[in-house]
């Protein structure tokens, strides 16, 4: 039987070696005050068993890792409209970049960038009696903890210094791809971002990718082919302009966000989460790709 335990603390004792972990995310002044140093990778097999090491019980802002969690909730919706609102095509180009938004006449090429999160957020509020609520409640619910909660002062970090994201958010409007009030979708959308999870509860809501539309203790509001099409898109479009680095480095489909975590998986066999906060040029997490893709070499596991 493999010691994944023993895989999780070799990865840890080499990433410890690496000095150069990449810059923390500055863009978003709250951001800037989180330790470089921190270092969490969680493991959850279909199985349900857990393994841990290092800080993967330790808060950080999951940022982008929100907008699958987002995107499955509105995919959940009848008459989601989705797919005549945005493509599923990668864009080869950073996240929050606005220019093919305004050459492709204002519909996004994935839910992942910014714009298309930002179309998603639209769908939730349109959908929702109390969209952040609501949206905290199913985090909570498919995780089974209550404990889960938004970053208030990191919300309010990113409201007062988004101005791409208000860009993006506008230029939408302008095109007609965004039905709701500009600052109520962004209020959602900071929110959804600051999420303030662990290693261990990013693993746990990411497990229903993992385990064919099932949470850990009950069905969510996925059918299995919304889940085959989620990871699809994971593993085209989750990693921005990196999405062809990470599948050929770590070779599964995933989600990075700024706050430096990283989440992966295998569906019918686990689900990873990592978090190192210095990013690259990318903005994806520097230690959290090697971790990873060490992770995959050692195990040999991957989609691959
Ligand atoms: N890649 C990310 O994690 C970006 C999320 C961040 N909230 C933003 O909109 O810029």
């Amino acid at each position: 039987m493999t010691d994944y335990q023993s895989i999780l603390n070799e990865i840890y004792r080499q990433v410890m070696l690496v000095k150069d972990r990449g810059t923390v995310a500055s863009y978003i002044p709250e951001l800037q005050k989180v330790n470089a140093n921190h270092f969490g990778f969680h493991l959850k097999l279909k199985s349900g068993e857990s393994y841990g090491v290092g800080d993967y019980d330790v808060p950080f802002s999951v940022q982008s890792i929100s907008k699958v969690l987002s995107l499955a909730l509105a995919a959940s919706f009848k008459n989601n409209n989705i797919l005549r609102r945005l493509d599923v095509e990668p864009s080869g180009h950073p996240f929050n970049q606005l220019a093919l938004l305004e050459v492709e006449h204002g519909i996004p090429r994935n839910p992942f960038i910014n714009s298309g999160a930002i179309v998603i957020a639209d769908i939730l509020v349109s959908k929702l009696d109390n969209p952040k609520a609501d949206f905290l409640n199913y985090v909570r619910d498919i995780t089974g903890d209550a404990s889960i909660d938004y970053d208030p002062i990191v919300a309010q970090s990113e409201k007062t210094t988004g101005h791409r994201n208000m860009a993006a958010a506008h230029l939408l409007k302008t095109f007609g791809n965004l039905n709701n009030d500009v600052d109520e979708v962004l209020d959602f959308y900071f929110h959804q971002c600051a999420l303030s999870m662990t290693c261990a509860q990013v693993s746990n809501a990411f497990f229903m990718f993992a385990n064919r539309g099932k949470c850990l203790f009950k069905k969510s509001r996925l059918t299995e082919q919304k889940v085959k099409r989620i990871n699809a898109i994971m593993l085209t479009c989750g990693f921005y302009d990196e999405a062809g680095e990470f599948a050929f480095e770590v070779g599964l489909p995933g989600k990075s966000g700024v706050g430096g975590g990283i989440v992966a998986l295998l569906p019918d066999h686990f689900v990873v989460s990592v978090w190192s906060p210095g990013l690259n040029k990318r903005g994806n997490s520097k230690l959290g790709m090697q971790a990873l893709e060490q992770f995959t070499t050692k195990t040999q596991l991957s989609i691959f």
